[in-house]
């Protein structure tokens, strides 16, 4: 039940999951999207080398782009150490508001930001309006033709410093070629490939962490 697919998820989510028990909500979106119906959250294989770069860099501050129905925020927050905060982006109101519900079932609201919004209108404005220096670690997972303009803009506006991580989901599917290109071109950035699937399936995707060298 429920008229869209987030808030089929919310509704699983409110059913299944323990409330203030952020890997119940993990696992039951994942064990709804594999056997019921699918949805592009980042997922359970790809979550744990996303979970294994989380624990490497201990963020004090980073940055999601396309929070959805807020799985891999969830995901991100529970990782997270104190007084370290997640920013999560969302250009579409209907999903920000699943987002929310999903985020505080999880009990990890005191950890997240969520803002909505276009990018192009949000990036330039973050340092002002968060006391931001830069992000350590910034999580693309929006529309993949926004990938390479974003992470541009992120440079100008001065959200990246030397050795701040750039983890791009779906770099083969769907795919983000220019964004690849970019990366794993440009002398500014070591890149590197982490091979695997699309979330519930068989078929082959990756994640690719790129370090910004300044
Ligand atoms: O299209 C995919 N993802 C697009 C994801 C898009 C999500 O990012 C939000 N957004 C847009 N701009 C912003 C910001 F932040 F800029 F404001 C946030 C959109 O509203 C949407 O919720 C996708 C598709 C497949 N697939 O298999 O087709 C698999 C995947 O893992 C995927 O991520
Ligand atoms: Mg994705």
């Amino acid at each position: 039940y429920g008229s869209t697919r987030p808030e089929r998820i919310l509704a699983e989510v409110k059913r299944k999951a323990t409330r203030g028990d952020a890997r119940s909500v993990v696992d039951t979106i994942d064990q709804y999207c594999r056997h019921q119906e699918w949805a592009m959250n980042v997922g359970d294989e790809k979550g744990t080398i996303l979970d294994s770069i989380v624990c490497e860099v201990k963020p004090r501050a980073m940055l999601e782009l396309g929070t959805y129905c807020g799985y891999s925020a969830v995901r991100i927050a529970s990782l997270l150490p104190p007084n370290s905060r997640l920013i999560t982006m969302e250009f579409n109101p209907v999903f920000a508001a699943i987002a929310r519900q999903v985020i505080a079932w999880a009990g990890v609201e005191d950890k997240v930001v969520l803002i909505e919004g276009p990018s192009g209108d949000w990036i330039p404005k973050m340092k002002k309006e968060f006391g931001l220096t830069s992000f350590d670690l910034v999580f693309l997972d929006h529309w993949k033709d926004c990938y390479l303009p974003d992470t541009k803009l992120m440079e100008e506006c001065g959200l990246l410093r030397t050795g701040s991580i750039l983890v791009a989901d779906n770099v083969i599917c769907p795919g983000a070629p220019d964004y690849l290109e970019y990366v794993r071109g440009s002398p500014r950035y070591e890149s590197k490939y982490f091979r695997s699937h699309l979330e519930y399936t068989t078929v082959e995707d990756g994640i690719e962490k790129s370090v910004f060298l300044g």
